[in-house]
């Protein structure tokens, strides 16, 4: 295949619910859509998951446009690509700037599937019809709302609980939820708001009996993770500070985690998210799919990688009514007793609904 045209979309679309986390609020999402099209008129969607502002990593929604305009764009145009695969290669000269290249990326991967007349998780070499799905819950103003939005996430099904974390919300959160809700799989993500100066409490977080304990220190950090490891008996899963195969062999070599979430943006894009899905599960590190409240072409995305063997833990991939009163996809991603039914549609297997796309259009840029 040969991508002969490019378009950019600045799309903006507000949040049913804010979502707080330890470093902030986001109530309106504002993030790139990327259409590719091939040389027999195929279209490919890709997503950008970075932010408008650089508080979960360091690209933005800006950032991403520039690198993708400046740089990957014309890498990519007009050159014969027989694998997407070929694409994270054709990228190496370019040092980080993940989500940038993911948005590019994961496009191809659509389009690729639809020269091979087969879905984008038949290409991946997936196999499950129906994905098992967990809910990330934002931090509440009260601790009333927060029991309040547990218990409906549990009766909507959902398979696992996550919750966010910050110093002075924390051990008190999880101790009144487990009151509760004892026996409901449960996990905290911190999003690095603590250091190694706080272990004492970060152990006390065992007593909770939780599946994991999502990135508690810094974005960067591997090391301070491992000597963490070793004091806690609840596993630590790394997000943020994981972009690579390369990062992955070096957490699991030093010890730093028990589970890694993988988010194909932060890493790159769906072949490295592969490369890191078979590195852990041939060193028996389980896996699950992390989200960054996608729209649907995203979240389309991340289900399909999921149907991969090593994704044997519920991941962050809420229904699309969950975040939105309407989303980009048809039909929506619906769940049902906390299951996602895979769709078996050639390419994303869900169409793009460009009415809506439109209307949540800030500009676009097309490039030949
Ligand atoms: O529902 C989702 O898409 C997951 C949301 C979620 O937990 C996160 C989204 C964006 C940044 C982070 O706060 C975060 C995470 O760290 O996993
Ligand atoms: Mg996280």
């Amino acid at each position: 295949m040969k991508i002969t045209e490019v378009t950019i979309r600045h799309l903006k679309m507000r949040l049913k619910h804010p979502f707080t986390t330890s470093f902030g609020t986001i109530q309106d999402k504002e993030f790139l859509l990327l259409e590719a099209k091939d040389e027999s008129g195929r279209i490919g969607w890709g997503e950008s998951v970075a932010f408008e502002a650089p508080w979960y990593n360091e690209e933005t929604m800006k950032s991403t446009w520039y690198i993708l305009e400046d740089f990957l764009i014309p890498i990519i145009l007009n050159k014969e690509i027989l694998h997407p695969d070929e694409v994270s290669e054709s990228f190496q000269g370019i040092r980080k700037n993940c989500m940038a290249k993911s948005t590019i990326e994961g496009a191809i991967w659509d389009i690729y599937a639809q020269t091979q007349n087969q879905s984008l998780m038949e290409v991946l070499g997936g196999t499950k019809e129906k994905i098992e799905v967990g809910i990330s819950i934002g931090i509440q103003p009260t601790m009333e709302q927060q029991v309040a939005v547990v218990e409906k996430a549990i009766k909507d099904g959902y398979k696992r609980i996550k919750v966010k974390i910050k110093p002075g919300w924390d051990i008190n959160v999880m101790r009144t939820l487990r009151e509760h809700f004892p026996d409901v799989p449960m996990m905290a993500d911190a999003n690095s708001a603590y250091t190694l100066e706080d272990i004492e409490l970060l152990k006390q977080l065992d007593e909770f009996n939780l599946t994991m304990i999502e990135q508690p220190l810094a974005y960067d950090d591997i090391i301070d993770h491992a000597a963490l490891q070793k004091q806690l008996k609840t596993p630590v899963c790394l997000d943020e500070s994981i972009h690579s195969l390369e990062d992955t062999r070096k957490a699991i070599e030093l010890g730093a985690c028990g589970v890694i979430n993988i988010k194909i943006g932060r890493v790159g894009g769906i072949s490295e998210a592969k490369r890191i899905h078979d590195y852990c599960e041939e060193h028996g590190i389980p896996v699950w799919c992390g989200g960054m409240l996608e729209s649907g072409i995203g979240r389309a995305h991340n289900i399909a990688l999921t149907t991969l063997s090593n994704f044997v833990m519920p991941g962050d991939t809420a229904g699309s009514s969950h975040y939105w009163e309407q989303d980009i996809i048809e039909p929506e991603v619906v769940v049902e007793n906390g299951y996602i039914t895979v769709p078996q549609q050639v390419g994303i297997g869900y169409k793009p609904n460009l009415e809506a796309i439109n209307r949540y259009t800030v500009s676009s840029r097309v490039y030949r």
